[in-house]
């Protein structure tokens, strides 16, 4: 079987991988059924017949439409035929209008009588991609309220923070921490704690919507609102409005000085980013207003 050509071209036909050949001027010699298949099914560049067609200038193609992954894909390619590396693997998006999807290419060389030829084949790595991502977005999210955690939170305000200094916009961060929350945990018991702190979290939301917005869990009972290009004439009606919201949770908190519904403070920061600052500076100051929002009673918000 095994000196079968026809056997050959069978099993080749039969795997599921896209694999072609091409020569040492990238000029297609051989595609398997997948590969062909493929580009029918998705109106690909290349197509369904592959006669004449050069892959490499079909990656020039697509990066000259601006596809980074077509240059990259060239480089890897032409560094396998001039033996500058024995392999090149790649792994790449190719989304359809209506699926996700990703391959795994790999480029090695095939020496065949005294004629080097190349073997490129794109194996699809989807469901691995797919269950990364997965992984990746619930390392974003808190564990209890599913709102952003800490570790994003740090992300986005460093990122927004450069941004609104480029464009020398202000940037305001809400620190908003719970009123006697430990009394609450207390009397009504660690689930009732639980079932509030994400019931903040979904009111959260509602005060995050824009791109440039992020709320997250900043502790314990402690959230943190960032909003990017928000100046204090627009933020701080905007904490005001989100301390009325979570009063009017009408969440039970009977033994609280303040009155029989959970409260919260807020310390606010707004800052137009200057040389030299970087935004550890607006934590510090939402942090000394939190304090002083404290300090001077609870249930308001502070903005120096
Ligand atoms: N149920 C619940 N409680 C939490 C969680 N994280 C922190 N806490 C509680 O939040 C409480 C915070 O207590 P404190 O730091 O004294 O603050 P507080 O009682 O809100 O008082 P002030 O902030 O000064 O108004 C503690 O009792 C923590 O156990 C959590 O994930 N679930």
């Amino acid at each position: 079987m095994e000196h079968s050509y026809e056997a050959l071209r069978l099993i080749l036909d039969s795997i599921t991988e896209h694999i072609v050949v091409i020569d040492e001027a990238g000029r297609i010699q051989y595609a398997n059924r997948s590969w062909s298949e493929f580009g029918s099914r998705n109106e690909c560049s290349l197509g369904t017949g592959w006669e004449g067609v050069n892959y490499i200038d079909e990656c020039d193609k697509a990066a000259a439409m601006g596809d980074d992954f077509g240059a990259q894909a060239k480089a890897g390619i032409l560094s396998v035929i001039n033996r500058e590396t024995p392999a090149f693997y790649f792994e790449y998006p190719c989304h359809s209008p209506d699926e996700k999807r990703w391959f795994m290419m790999r480029v090695t060389a095939l020496d065949m009588e005294s004629k080097a030829y190349f073997v490129i084949s794109h194996q699809n790595i989807t469901e691995r991609k797919l269950a990364e991502e997965e992984v990746r977005s619930i390392a974003r999210l808190d564990g209890l309220t599913d709102i952003p955690n800490r570790r994003t939170l740090d992300e986005f305000l460093h990122n927004e923070w450069r941004r609104c200094a480029r464009l020398q916009k202000p940037i305001s961060l809400a620190i908003v921490d719970l009123d006697h929350f430990k009394l609450l945990n207390d009397i009504y018991g660690h689930q009732s704690g639980d079932d509030c702190l994400v019931r903040i979290g979904r009111l959260l939301k509602g005060f995050a919507s824009r791109p440039s917005d992020l709320c997250a869990r900043y502790g314990g009972e402690e959230f943190a609102l960032v909003w990017g290009g928000t100046s204090r004439e627009q933020a701080e009606p905007l904490s005001n409005r989100l301390l009325d919201e979570i009063f009017a949770l009408n969440i039970n908190n009977s033994h609280s000085p303040i009155g029989k519904y959970l409260t919260a403070s807020i310390g606010l920061a707004v800052m137009v980013p200057q040389k030299g600052q970087t935004e550890i500076e607006l934590i510090r100051r939402a942090d000394s207003m939190l304090y002083r929002a404290k300090e001077s009673g609870r249930n308001r918000v502070n903005c120096e």
